[in-house]
């Protein structure tokens, strides 16, 4: 491996890995307390539970904990990218994560940590390690649930694989020309549509991949959603012993998770308890409007705040958000809106801006959910709450009389803030009786207090927020 000089800042003192208790699960299992790290943005504590697939094993022993990147084993091409992102040491999900996902022979990973905690450089390392550079065909394909966050993900691999000779190629809709030929990149990464129909035309030849990623599992597989196109993805891949399919997200809701264990059988699994799904360093506020018409009218007066730093609105429907942000505009205030209904070239061009800090405020829908990692996004408000249809279905069109929300959506939602330890809140807006329920049922299942914030003193709701903010 080639010899490499690394400066670190961190004096990193490792936690010590704590056998559990008693927990009741068959496989081994045990519980690993994140301690605060001086060095370390992740100031959060909480557990995991690791259950390995061989129950021989002990999750205990350290040969499944690293505290360095060094002690991976990784080539110096990569190394050197790692610390070229700046990143000094492993975070607490890649710590746990990465030797279990780099051991040989493969095996599956479902592996479940909060939002902002690093769980994609885990799965980025994987592919970048296990790709033969010497051999062009795809070898590793990476599943996002949008364009947004297939675009992040590349940015990723192509940064941690600065070093290497990795070719990458995307498949996300609008991006390759009508009639292009054999893809010879090693990584695809992309959507499940335009995956499915460039494995089906043979412009992505599957015969040599050996890794099989996907984000934002639990709506990957979403059986309403995109889980058929995404097992159809599955189905063309080659059957082979050596296989790795690899499985993660924040949330793994338990109808979810059967699926999960069908499609990556084996694996070792990370998760996390039920009642530590989002990160302490979000806190979460509502505030409490007068009608459906105020909710705009206390969106616009938080404007102020929301330009601190950078803000996400989130709508239920693609029109409210065209609407407000076209009344918001109108007004004078600097919005910009992104949703579905827009074009390929708009989309990209829209979150480019807002990674760039061109655009402060994005106004959306839940489109950008999941995954988008911009460190400067200090609030995120829910204009209106994530709902789930009468079936169940998220993404479905929800009626006035649907009750139940989306609890998964809402902590990826408001996991679009306090990014790797940062500081960040979240606001919801209720106006009746129904919301105040809905958001009830958020607060119960998420196990966080949601504080009020005074809509009718100014002062006194700027004061409270910017406090929270620091
Ligand atoms: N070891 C590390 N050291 C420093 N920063 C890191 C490290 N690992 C990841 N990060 C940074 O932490 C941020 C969040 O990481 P990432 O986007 O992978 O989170 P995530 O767990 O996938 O979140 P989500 O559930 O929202 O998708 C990124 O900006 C990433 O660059």
């Amino acid at each position: 491996m080639t010899e490499l000089t690394v400066e670190t800042s961190a004096s990193a003192t490792p936690p010590e890995v704590k056998p559990e208790e008693e927990t009741g699960v068959s496989a081994p299992e045990i519980a690993v307390a994140a301690e605060p790290s001086a060095s370390d943005l992740v100031k959060s504590t909480f557990e995991v539970h690791v259950t390995l697939a061989d129950q021989q094993q002990d999750p205990n022993s350290p040969l499944y904990s690293a505290k360095t990147f060094e002690e991976l084993g990784l080539h110096g091409d990569l190394l050197k990218g790692i610390y070229d992102m700046g990143f000094t040491k492993p975070s607490k999900i890649q710590e746990r994560a990465l030797p279990l996902l780099l051991k040989d022979p493969p095996q599956n990973m479902i592996g479940q940590s909060q939002s902002g905690t690093g769980k994609t450089a885990a799965f980025v390392l994987t592919m970048l390690s296990r790709v033969d550079f010497s051999l062009n065909k795809p070898q590793a394909i990476c599943l996002a649930p949008s364009r947004e966050l297939a675009r992040q993900i590349m940015s990723v691999v192509v940064a941690m694989g600065k070093f290497t000779p990795v070719q990458t190629e995307y498949a996300i809709r609008d991006n390759l020309p009508k009639d292009a030929k054999n893809i010879t990149a090693h990584i695809v990464v992309g959507t499940p549509g335009t995956m499915t129909d460039l494995i089906r035309r043979r412009v992505i030849d599957t015969s040599s991949i050996k890794v099989f990623v996907l984000d934002e599992a639990d709506n990957m597989l979403d059986q309403d959603g995109l889980g058929d196109q995404t097992l159809r993805v599955k189905n063309m891949l080659p059957r082979k012993p050596d296989m790795q399919i690899v499985l993660f997200s924040a949330t793994f809701p338990d109808n979810v998770r059967a699926f999960a264990n069908k499609i990556a059988p084996n694996a070792n699994k990370i998760e996390l308890k039920r009642n530590e799904l989002s990160v302490e360093s979000i806190r979460q506020f509502y505030m409490d409007c007068k009608s459906e018409e105020h909710k705009y009218d206390v969106l616009v007066s938080l404007y102020q705040l929301l330009t601190i730093g950078q803000s996400i609105i989130f709508c239920q429907h693609r029109s409210t958000a065209d609407r407000i942000s076209q009344r918001m505009t109108a007004e004078g205030h600097k919005v910009a809106s992104l949703h579905g209904a827009k074009d390929a070239t708009e989309r990209d061009a829209i979150i480019d801006r807002f990674r760039e800090g061109r655009e402060k405020v994005l106004i959306t829908t839940n489109v950008i959910a999941r995954g988008i990692d911009i460190q400067q996004v200090n609030m995120v408000v829910n204009y209106d709450l994530p709902l789930l249809n009468e079936r169940g279905e998220r993404g479905a069109r929800v009626s006035k009389d649907d009750q139940r929300p989306d609890i998964e959506t809402y902590i990826h939602r408001i996991g679009r803030t306090g990014r790797f330890g940062r500081k960040g809140i979240s606001i919801n807006f209720v106006h009746d009786k129904r919301t105040w329920d809905q958001m009830q049922q958020i607060e119960a299942a998420t196990g966080r207090h949601i504080t009020r914030v005074e809509t009718n003193d100014l002062d006194a709701m700027e004061e409270q927020l910017k406090k929270a903010m620091k």
